[in-house]
């Protein structure tokens, strides 16, 4: 099935044209690497996806469903962008991924015995069960990742988008969390990652968009990154 089905997307904020026309098939059970430099749109594509952006023209569609079904279902998660996180916020690393299994009914729904169930599943997929009373904010930045996906793994997410993975990452937390998301993809999840660090993304991801308000080139890793692609896109010599 195609996991992620974008067709002539265009979003404008005010004068600002983020994304232009920007079409987009993903197959389920692969992870993709959304590439592109700062201010290339690759934040308005996910929150396009997720329908915290209303496109001005295209259509989306997730696992052959429309936006509100598929949030509905608990299909999408959203690994946030460190700085778009408020880290002092009082919670610890259990409740974040509790709220992986909240879904539509609202914050006041007492967690039951097989949320809880999840949450501590959850966690030690991702190696935090130890951690699971502290603070979120006193947790370095590969264990807020791991966090955050736990999260989708107790809300059993088909598809997690991922903004800048790696960004205040250490390598080895680096490397815990790309053998994670290839297990999550090799149970037939789809999972976006995007970055502009370049380096992390041949042995981690099956394919890629390089995206600069418009599609520059998709498909395997070795054609998005040819060095005359990247030339063309980011005006540099590749090496
Ligand atoms: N809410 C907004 N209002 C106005 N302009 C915006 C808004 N959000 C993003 N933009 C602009 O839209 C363009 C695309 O931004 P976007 O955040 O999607 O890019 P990005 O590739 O994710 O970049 P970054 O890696 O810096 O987050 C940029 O020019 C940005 O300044």
């Amino acid at each position: 099935m195609t996991a992620i089905s974008a067709h002539h997307v265009t979003v404008r904020y005010g004068d600002v044209l983020a994304l232009d026309d920007v079409s987009v098939d993903i197959r389920e059970g692969r992870v993709c690497g959304l590439l592109g430099m700062n201010g290339s749109g690759k934040s308005t594509f996910f929150k396009s996806l997720m329908g915290l952006v209303k496109p001005d023209a295209g259509n989306i569609r997730i696992m052959d469903r429309d936006r509100r079904q598929a949030r509905r279902e608990g299909l999408l998660a959203y690994v946030p962008q460190s700085e778009a996180v408020d880290w002092a916020f009082p919670v610890t690393v259990a409740d974040v991924v509790l709220m992986g299994r909240y879904g539509h009914l609202g914050l006041t729904r007492r967690p039951r015995r097989a949320d809880k169930a999840a949450m501590r599943a959850a966690l030690t997929r991702v190696g935090l069960t130890d951690l699971a009373a502290w603070p979120i904010g006193e947790l370095s930045g590969g264990q807020r990742k791991r966090a955050f996906v736990a999260r989708g793994i107790a809300q059993d997410a088909r598809l997690l988008f991922l903004d800048e993975p790696f960004a205040g990452v250490d390598k080895k937390s680096e490397a815990t969390i790309s053998d994670l998301l290839r297990e999550l993809r090799d149970e037939g999840r789809t999972v976006v990652i995007s970055t502009h660090d370049l380096a992390s993304v041949p042995e981690l991801c099956d394919e890629a968009v390089l995206l600069q308000q418009r599609v520059i080139a998709h498909g395997a890793i070795d054609e998005v990154l040819a060095p005359e692609v990247l030339a063309r896109t980011f005006g540099v010599e590749a090496r």
